[in-house]
């Protein structure tokens, strides 16, 4: 193992990583505050200005991903669909079965420069975690409770908001809803077989309704839809801290890209499309891991320098000021002082420990899983469904 490895594995080195991404996140925070009263003046202006911001905030994670892991990012796509990534709004449909599916995600948007823009459909929870949930608001992410009853007005509203939106964006569904767990799927093609679904091997059956909703507010905005199924090679389940370790992964997304105008517009025939969309993808991760590889021509995409420069700003900006403040402290000899900032630097450890847990499938919601009994009592598809699953549990 070489140095440069040892050392990223050691404790003193997280910390500062971690330090300087809570700390200008909490910095880039005040800024997008600063640009409410933007809004109403120019909301165009104040939007462009949000991206910049959004982008320095979790161009971070990209750059711990590509610089710091070494991460190896291989996209095997058609070469004339690959002329078109950046270059116009699209919806992407991914497979939600890793950790750090969202920073693999942002690494391809970051090769293609629409990081900063890059938007989701996400769960409620998250627009709570610091730096990065408050971020999201002022990028105009959409947020669900995932209870169709009360999203369906909120989601709505928020998608029609983005069709003006000044920069080209990508907008992200896992349509899954949740990350793959062995006892969702289990339950999920339950619900695939009562439904007369074909049973996914390596999917949760996908929820529909926030896909066909997006289509239908987003046509005329956005020109196709990017099928995107994400591998880790030697079946990897990479881990967020195995990132900050400096652990090396190698991820293979496929993507098809499909026009918009392809997909039906009526709202059953769409939930249909999306079935046969996931037994396909279905197919291809078979093809994967038979093969080893996906089928489409390899690209990879080239490394951009911008993520790893913001990183390095920060740090110089930020870690030079906790040095003296250190040495500060342990000069004035003051141990009521010494002890209040241990306990601070402890407190700050913890809320990063809770955000990387965000990250962890282990402490992931049980959407799909407990609340899957109430929910299947609430469609009354499945009038035994319920006791049978409280026999299970
Ligand atoms: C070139 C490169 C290309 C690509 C690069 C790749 C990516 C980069 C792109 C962008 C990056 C951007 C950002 C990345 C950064 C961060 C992202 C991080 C994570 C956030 C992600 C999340 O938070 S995922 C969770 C939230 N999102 C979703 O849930 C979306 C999917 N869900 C829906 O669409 C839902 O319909 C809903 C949320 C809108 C509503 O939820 P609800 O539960 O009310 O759903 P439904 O009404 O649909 O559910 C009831 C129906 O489901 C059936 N049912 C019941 N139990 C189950 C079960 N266990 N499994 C499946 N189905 C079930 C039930 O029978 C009902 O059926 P109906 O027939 O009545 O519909
Ligand atoms: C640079 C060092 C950084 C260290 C700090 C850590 C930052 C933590 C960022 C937290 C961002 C969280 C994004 C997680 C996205 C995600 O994958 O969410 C899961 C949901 O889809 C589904 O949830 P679930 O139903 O629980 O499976």
């Amino acid at each position: 193992m070489g140095i440069l490895q040892v050392l990223k594995t050691q404790l003193l080195c997280h910390l500062i990583i971690c330090y300087v991404f809570l700390v200008s996140g909490l910095i880039i925070n005040l800024l997008q505050l600063c640009t409410l009263p933007l809004w109403p003046i120019n909301k165009q202006l104040a939007r462009k200005i949000n991206c910049r911001l959004g982008y320095s905030i979790s161009s971070q994670l990209v750059a711990l991903l590509e610089w710091w892991s070494g991460t190896e990012c291989t996209l095997y796509t058609a070469p004339e669909s690959y002329k078109l990534y950046g270059k116009e709004n699209a919806i992407v449909v991914l497979n939600h079965n890793f950790e750090i599916d969202f920073m693999t995600g942002w690494t391809f948007c970051e090769r293609f420069g629409v990081l900063g823009s890059s938007k989701v459909l996400a769960k409620k929870d998250l627009s709570y975690v610091p730096v990065i949930g408050w971020m999201w608001y002022f990028l105009e992410i959409v947020f669900c409770k995932r209870k169709w009853e009360e999203d369906r007005k909120t989601v709505v509203q928020s998608l029609r908001n983005l069709r003006d939106y000044p920069e080209n964006f990508w907008f992200l569904l896992h349509c899954e809803g949740t990350r793959f767990t062995e006892k969702k799927h289990k339950i999920s093609m339950e619900v695939a077989e009562k439904k007369g679904l074909p049973k996914l091997k390596y999917h949760l059956l996908p929820r529909t309704k926030g896909f066909c909703v997006t289509v239908q507010n987003l046509r005329g905005t956005v020109t196709a839809v990017y099928d995107s199924t994400l591998n880790f090679r030697n079946n990897e389940m990479p881990t967020l801290l195995g990132v900050l370790n400096g652990k090396k992964y190698h991820a293979d997304l496929y993507v098809r890209r499909i026009p918009l105008d392809t997909i039906p517009e009526d709202e059953s025939e769409c939930a249909a499309w999306l079935h046969k969309l996931y037994q396909e993808k279905d197919e291809f991760q078979e093809h994967y891991r038979q093969t080893g590889r996906f089928p489409g021509a390899i690209t990879s995409p080239p490394h951009r320098p911008w993520a790893l420069l913001n990183w390095l700003f920060w740090v110089c900006l930020l870690v030079y000021p906790l040095c003296m403040l250190l040495l500060q402290l342990l000069l004035s000899g003051s141990t009521f002082t010494v002890v209040c900032t241990s306990v601070f630097c402890l407190a700050v450890s913890v809320g990063i420990r809770w955000m990387i847990g965000q990250t962890e499938i282990d402490k992931g919601s049980n959407y799909g899983r407990d609340a899957n009994e109430q929910q299947l009592k609430d469609h009354a598809i499945l009038p035994n469904f319920g006791a049978s699953l409280k026999k299970n549990h």
